[in-house]
């Protein structure tokens, strides 16, 4: 994207805000730099598979809770029986940041307290079905932070996996809010550009995104 042509920030559905540019360039590599710590372990980055025997296309590592479909534990009994990595304040400050300014609501930001981090990585042909974020027990908005390529971001609605939905591309740094009336929205990554991301973001290739939640799981 033409960084001289600034994107506005935009509502696109109830509770879902863009917020193009969010990150910094420089906060952008730390927390890159802070991914790629996590992806070596205690529970390594790996191609999560799915019940029904299918593996996603996308890789993933957690961070607080360990997301295995479709339950958070602490234990990664479906990896390497490891117990996953501490989720670190300063990540809980930028999600609060983060909801602080999408909403431009000081108090949101405040009472916004995330415990899990999920960090997909793409690579190649890896995209991401039609879903709902749902194995939460709390309405908190999901924050989701992109680096890396370029991608379509299909945010549907909160009945079907189908139309209507509302494609935007996310670029390295863009923050995007889902809560509210978006909260249970299915949504997707159809599609990823590749070969798109600036070097400055601190990745050589593919996306990178970071989902923030609030489990409201005990301890
Ligand atoms: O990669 C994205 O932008 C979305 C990721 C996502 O929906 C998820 O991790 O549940
Ligand atoms: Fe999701």
């Amino acid at each position: 994207m033409d960084a001289l042509i600034p994107r506005p920030r935009a509502l696109l559905a109830p509770g879902a805000v863009h917020v193009p540019g969010w990150l910094s360039p420089q906060r952008g590599r730390a927390l890159v730099e802070a991914c790629r710590g996590w992806a070596t372990g205690p529970v390594p980055m790996r191609h999560t598979r799915l019940p029904r025997g299918g593996v996603m296309s996308v890789q993933t590592v957690c961070v607080g809770w360990h997301w295995q479909p479709y339950r958070y534990t602490r234990i990664a009994t479906d990896v390497n029986g490891a117990r996953v990595a501490p989720f670190p304040d300063w990540l809980a400050d930028l999600g609060r940041a983060a909801v602080a300014d999408a909403y431009e609501d000081e108090a949101a930001g405040a009472a916004y307290h995330p415990d899990v981090a999920l960090i997909n990585f793409y690579e190649g042909p890896a995209t991401m079905g039609m879903h709902q974020d749902k194995d939460e027990r709390t309405t908190d908005p999901v924050v989701s932070l992109s680096i890396g390529d370029r991608c379509v971001f299909r945010l549907g609605n909160t009945q079907t996996r189908t139309k209507p939905y509302t494609d935007v591309e996310l670029d390295s740094g863009d923050l995007l809010v889902f809560g509210g009336g978006s909260r249970f929205a299915y949504h997707g990554v159809p599609k990823v550009h590749p070969h798109t991301a600036d070097p400055e973001s601190g990745l050589a290739r593919g996306r990178l995104n970071l989902t923030l939640r609030v489990t409201g799981l005990p301890g």
